[in-house]
């Protein structure tokens, strides 16, 4: 058992540095798999839980991988791919499971997908995905707990997406890039990830355009090789602390090659909080009371979801009454309960919830109960009197690397303990 325990009440200060992204790195160590010669280099990996399960997962299905932790660089070596096989107990920890499926179908013929983990956050469906394979000629065989994947090649078809799913895109995406022929993704997600992923296969031979469209054409190629390729930042490890700089009154640096946190800055800016773009780096201050703010979550380029839970906690230190609608997931608002044990004032109604602030915080034992709730709780903790607790920590080790390392650097007084239960 992993958790956190928080003393709150220190303003953070000096330099944040911002990982690699956990959304980007995922979909490229399963993207890495397509190459079947050659040692694939990936840098800037963020030391991360999700990433020590996809290396696991990697290895389980036949592929050499070495983790140089200190460099935060990746090779992966796929040539030995061998096994069609996610198994259940690495393939439920985490969601970027299912982006293991285009390469195995690909290199092997067939993928058993035993399960797909993930933040527990309401219905995750995967239709997009096997729709989209059996659009390009793979038979799919849905049990109740297995998902049987086959196809003896596929061939490029016209794909739509009811919604631009992220990991759908990046799957359609891996799928058609060997497919014969054209593919056409309609409705494609437009994540800056996504981008990135894209940037990544075509350094690999892959043929795409449209990145960023929402209309992607893939037109297939017989091989892909193995890259080298540098991890964009992490958009929500950004985030994160600059919503600790806000609400701790404090005053953060963000180092990352690139950073742009688009409408979080614009939100952020609404409340109060300062932000100064000094070349590379993201200057980030707050120093008079925070001002409420409505929030509708949306896929890019609207407000990320996976940012609503940590928003919520902002919200709950603003002077005023703030709205949050969670549009992309149906079961989101897990935080508001915890939030309120420490003292905040959440009424949650459907996919809507109303933040009646400022209540004074205090901390308390609270659970996280996916990995945004967890950061939120950890950002509530700082601003807190007292001390926090926060338990399965495991949640928040899936997305933010050496978090109370980095945190303390800045200030913080956070400690990150194991216990035995
Ligand atoms: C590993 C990774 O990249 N995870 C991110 C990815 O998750 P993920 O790719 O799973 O999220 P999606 O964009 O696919 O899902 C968004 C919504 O679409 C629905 N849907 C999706 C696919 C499908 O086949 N059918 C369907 O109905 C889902 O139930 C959900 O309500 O994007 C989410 C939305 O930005 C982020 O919160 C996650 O951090
Ligand atoms: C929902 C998230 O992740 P995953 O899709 O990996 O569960 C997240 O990062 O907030």
């Amino acid at each position: 058992m992993v958790r956190y325990r928080v003393r709150g009440g220190n303003a953070l200060r000096g330099t944040a540095f911002i990982q690699g992204a956990k959304n980007a790195v995922l979909p490229m160590i399963g993207a890495a798999l397509l190459a079947p010669k050659g040692r694939t280099v990936l840098r800037n990996v963020p030391i991360i839980e999700d990433v020590c399960r996809a290396i696991e997962l990697a290895e389980a299905v036949g592929a050499y991988v070495e983790l140089h932790e200190s460099e935060r660089t990746l090779v992966i070596d796929a040539s030995r791919v061998s096994s069609p096989v996610l198994p259940a107990e690495i393939a439920r920890r985490f969601r970027g499971s299912v982006l293991f499926t285009p390469a195995l179908l690909h290199r092997l013929g067939e993928a058993i997908v035993e399960g797909v983990g993930g933040c527990n956050l309401g219905s995750r469906n995967l239709d997009f995905h096997y729709l989209g394979y059996k659009r390009l000629g793979a038979i799919v065989d849905e049990g109740e707990t297995v998902i049987h994947v086959k196809a003896s090649g596929l061939t490029g078809a016209t794909l739509y997406l009811d919604t631009p799913s992220h990991t759908g895109t990046e799957n359609l995406i891996m799928a058609a890039a060997l497919a014969k022929g054209t593919t056409v993704i309609e409705n494609a997600a437009l994540e800056p990830e996504v981008l990135d992923v894209i940037d990544m296969l075509t350094k690999m031979g892959a043929r795409i355009s449209g990145g960023g469209t929402g209309f992607i054409t893939v037109e297939g190629v017989d091989e892909l090789h193995a890259v080298e390729h540098t991890v964009m930042p992490d958009r929500l490890d950004a985030g994160v602390f600059a919503m600790a700089a806000a609400i701790t009154g404090g005053e953060l640096s963000l180092v990352g090659t690139g950073l742009d946190l688009g409408v979080v800055r614009y939100k952020l800016e609404q409340m109060g909080v300062e932000f100064q773009s000094q070349g590379a780096v993201l200057h980030v201050r707050c120093e008079g009371p925070l001002r409420p703010i409505n929030i509708i979550t949306d896929t890019y380029p609207g407000f990320a979801t996976d940012l609503q839970s940590p928003m919520m906690t902002v919200a709950a230190l603003a002077d005023g009454t703030s709205y949050i609608h969670e549009r992309i997931f149906d079961g989101r608002f897990a935080l508001a309960g915890e939030l309120n044990k420490m003292g905040a004032n959440v009424e949650v109604d459907g996919s809507r919830a109303i933040v009646r602030g400022c209540t004074p915080l205090t901390g308390t034992e609270v659970t996280a109960h996916d990995l945004r709730s967890g950061i939120a709780l950890v950002l509530a903790a700082l601003a807190a009197e007292g001390e926090t607790v926060i338990d399965s920590g495991y949640l928040i080790d899936r997305g933010h690397a050496h978090l109370a390392a980095r945190m303390r650097a800045l200030g913080a007084d956070i400690t990150r303990e194991i216990s035995e239960h």
